[in-house]
Order: structure tokens, then C-alpha cells, then sequence
């Protein structure tokens, strides 16, 4: 299916920076880089991150798109800059260096020891590298920066056109699991932020604590699970008529498409096919107000591939971080001898971390959904064009 909105980012984690690039949102999103900056920070906080983010700097500028804190209608551009550059000028320059000068870098010695789990034994195999650096360098989710700087243009574009906010939490990491049922709303966004694994339950979020400090003790590293909701969309985003037009696999695939998430559930998912259909989905009523709605969230706000009106909600499972401390056993390519994986600065969970990265991409789908459903050149068109759809459903 063709976007309406199409978004794509460039650079690698040692690089000078990120760059990144929005285009198809129309004029009027009142968007600032303070905006950008503060949704930046918020990925940077989480009990278990490495050493880089408690000096990473993410550096954004608005480069394009956009004049007095209004965008003109051209594409947004983005730069994030990394605070690593000074030390990898020489390692990661786009021209030649002199082959003396890299030769007595200790950085750039060729990584020939694949870490299980990360994508360097089947990148360098694929791209023809007999080193792990070209690899990492993008594969590195250090890429989710750009993401969210973006995604924080369509949060602004969803919240100015038809009232939706988009926030996220964390529901697990390794054995901890926050009590099922309980969303975050808009208000509760602070208090998800202020807590250390991104947790709304403290309960639950001192034995995340605790596993994290566990694996870190053990040399090890963990995974978990976050779960994104959006309150305020209209019914009626994405079309059941086909599979690509489905907004539930929109949505899928783009959370699929953020580093060492290997799970998507809508709604309750996985538990609704232990769920006999009479207690599977959501009955329909009348609500005070004279409008229909759904008696319950099961479904998680998408039914036939279309955003329903009620709270969408979705969740995404991270796998464990693969730069493990206490090494997972691979082969080196250069030797073909059995040995360890590389090991360096690595982050132990960075769960709480992907929330943010989620809200970025469900944030981006919805506005391409909007988009696609009300069209409009400028934010008040786009907002008419919702209004004028919204006020024509009646009691529907
Ligand atoms: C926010 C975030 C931070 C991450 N930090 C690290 C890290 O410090 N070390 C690491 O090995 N993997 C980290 N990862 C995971 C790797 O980027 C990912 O496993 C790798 O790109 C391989 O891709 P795959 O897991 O999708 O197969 C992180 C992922 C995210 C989303
Ligand atoms: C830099 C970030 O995350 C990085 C993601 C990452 C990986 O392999 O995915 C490896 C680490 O990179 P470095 O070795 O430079 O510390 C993380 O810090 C970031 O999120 O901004």
C-alpha cells in the first residue's frame, strides 16, 4: 500500500549524527525542538541502560519543514546529533583515512566475533564484510533516536487534528509482570516517566528493579514486554478490505520493525485464543451520551483491520539484549576457532527504553491512517474533514 506519509532515516551510532526525514504532513502542525528534545530525553531514561545514555546528549535540530515552530507542508528533517563523534571521527569517516593512522586505533580493529542474537554474523555474510563494525554500526538501535524525533511530529499532528494522545508503559521485563487490565491515560504519562523501568504499577516495578539488578550481578541481560495505548481516535482508521489497508498489521509491522522485537499483540491477542467467543470480544451499547461503544477493550480497539473508537491498545515483546557480559559462545571468522562473542558497552535491559520507541511508530502509523482517511493539506483541513466524518456518524 502506498503511504500517504513516508518517513525514512539515515546514519549509524558512531556517526556524526542521525538524520531523519518526514514528508506528506501537511502545514500547521505547531511543533517545536523542544518537543523533539523532550521525547528524545524520555528515551533515555530506564533502569538498565548502559553508560552512553547517561551522557548522550541527542543532540536534535530541526533542519527542514519547519518555520516559528509551524510546519509549511515540505518535509520535516531531522538531525540528532551523537555525542560519540569526537571519539570515532577517525573509525567511522566517510573518506579515506591514511591506513597507518587506523592501524593504530585500537577501535578499529576488525570485530571478528560475532555476537549470537545481534545481526553481525548474518550481516557480514550478506554484505561481504570479514568485519562486525559496518554491521553493528546500523544495525545499533541507536536508529530509534531519529524514530522518535519523528515520531514526535505525528504525536503533534494526531493530537491537532482529531484529539489523540499516545502513551506507553511497561508491563514486563524477564519474570516481573505488571497486573493485566491497568492503562496509563494521558494524565499518567508523568508518572510513567518519573518511575525507573517505566512501570505504572510500583509493585511490579520494584521487582523489575530487582530482576535488572539480578541479571546484571549474573553478567547477564533481559527482555520484556511494553504495551502502547491511544485515546481519542476515531472508528474508522485502516479498511478491513485489504491486508495491506489493515491497520492492526500496519501497526504490527511497524513495531516488528524496531530492533529485538520479536512479538506484536493486539489487544488481549494471544489470551483471546484460550477465550471461548462469549467472553472474546466486546459487546456493543449505548453510552450516556446516545452513541454506540463497546462494553469492553478485548479486542483492543481494532475490529476488520479498522481503529474502532475505543482505546487502542498494543503490545510488543523485546527479546534479551544480545551483547550478553557473560559471552555466548560463537566462532571467529577470521580463525574458524570455537570462542566467545565480543563484548563491549552494552545496555543490561532496555525495555522501558522501546516504550518510547513504540509510541514512536504507532504514532507514525496513525498519522499515515489520518492521513489516508481525511486527507488535508493543512492541520485545519484535516481537522474539518474529521469533524465533518465524526458528526455524520449519528448515533452510529
Ligand atoms: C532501545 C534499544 C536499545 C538496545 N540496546 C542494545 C544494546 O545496548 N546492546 C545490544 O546488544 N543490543 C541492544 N538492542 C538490541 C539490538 O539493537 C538488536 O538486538 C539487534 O539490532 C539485532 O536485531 P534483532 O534483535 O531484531 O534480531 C537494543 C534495542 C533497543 C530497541
Ligand atoms: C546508543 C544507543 O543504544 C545503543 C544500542 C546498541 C545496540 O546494539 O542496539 C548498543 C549500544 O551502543 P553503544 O555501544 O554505543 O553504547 C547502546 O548504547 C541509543 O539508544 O541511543
Amino acid at each position: 500500500m502506498r503511504s500517504v506519509l513516508r518517513w525514512i532515516t539515515a546514519g549509524e551510532s558512531h556517526g556524526p549524527a542521525l538524520l531523519a526525514v518526514l514528508e506528506g504532513l501537511p502545514a500547521g502542525v505547531r511543533v517545536t525542538t523542544r518537543d523533539l528534545a523532550d521525547d528524545l530525553a524520555r528515551r533515555r531514561l530506564g533502569y538498565g541502560r548502559g553508560a552512553r545514555m547517561s551522557f548522550e546528549q541527542d543532540e536534535v535540530e530541526l533542519l527542514g519543514g519547519v518555520r516559528h515552530g509551524v510546519t509549511q507542508g515540505g518535509p520535516v528533517a531531522v538531525r540528532v546529533g551523537n555525542t560519540e563523534w569526537p571519539k570515532w571521527e577517525q573509525v567511522m569517516s566517510a573518506d579515506p583515512v591514511d591506513p597507518e593512522v587506523l592501524a593504530g586505533l585500537a577501535r578499529n580493529a576488525p570485530l571478528t566475533r560475532p555476537r549470537p542474537g545481534h545481526a553481525d554474523l548474518v550481516g557480514m555474510q550478506k554484505y561481504g564484510f570479514e568485519d562486525a563494525r559496518p554491521i553493528l554500526e546500523r544495525a545499533s538501535a541507536r536508529e530509534t533516536a531519529a524514530r522518535v524525533a519523528l515520531g514526535r511530529v505525528a504525536k503533534a499532528f494526531l493530537a491537532q487534528t482529531v484529539d489523540a494522545t499516545v502513551v506507553s508503559h511497561v508491563v514486563r521485563i524477564g519474570g516481573a509482570v505488571a497486573p493485566d487490565g491497568v492503562v496509563p491515560g494521558p494524565d499518567d504519562l508523568a508518572a510513567v516517566d518519573a518511575d525507573p523501568v517505566r512501570c505504572f504499577d510500583p509493585a511490579a516495578s520494584a521487582a523489575m528493579v530487582e530482576e535488572i539488578d539480578r541479571a546484571h550481578k549474573d553478567g547477564d541481560t533481559l527482555g520484556g514486554v511494553v504495551e502502547v495505548a491511544v485515546l481519542g481516535l476515531p472508528p474508522g482508521l485502516g479498511s478491513h478490505v485489504h491486508w495491506d489497508r489493515r491497520l492492526d498489521a500496519r501497526l504490527a509491522g511497524a513495531l516488528m520493525g524496531i530492533q529485538a522485537i520479536k512479538g506484536v499483540e493486539v489487544g488481549d491477542g494471544f489470551a483471546l485464543a484460550a477465550t471461548p467467543g462469549s467472553k472474546a470480544h466486546d459487546e456493543i451499547e449505548t453510552g450516556q451520551d446516545g452513541r454506540i461503544r463497546r462494553r469492553s477493550g478485548r479486542s483492543g480497539g481494532t475490529e476488520g483491520g479498522m481503529s474502532t473508537g475505543e482505546v487502542l491498545r498494543v503490545r510488543a515483546a523485546m527479546k534479551p539484549i544480545a551483547t550478553v557480559p557473560r559471552a555466548l559462545d560463537t566462532v571467529d571468522v577470521a580463525t574458524g576457532e570455537a570462542t566467545k562473542a565480543h563484548h563491549q558497552r552494552s545496555d543490561v535491559c532496555a525495555v522501558p527504553a522501546a516504550g518510547v520507541v513504540a509510541e514512536a511508530m504507532v504514532a507514525l502509523v496513525l498519522a499515515d491512517a489520518v492521513l489516508e482517511k481525511f486527507g488535508g493539506d493543512s492541520v485545519g483541513e484535516t481537522r474539518r474533514n474529521a469533524t465533518a466524518y465524526l458528526d455524520g456518524l449519528g448515533i452510529r
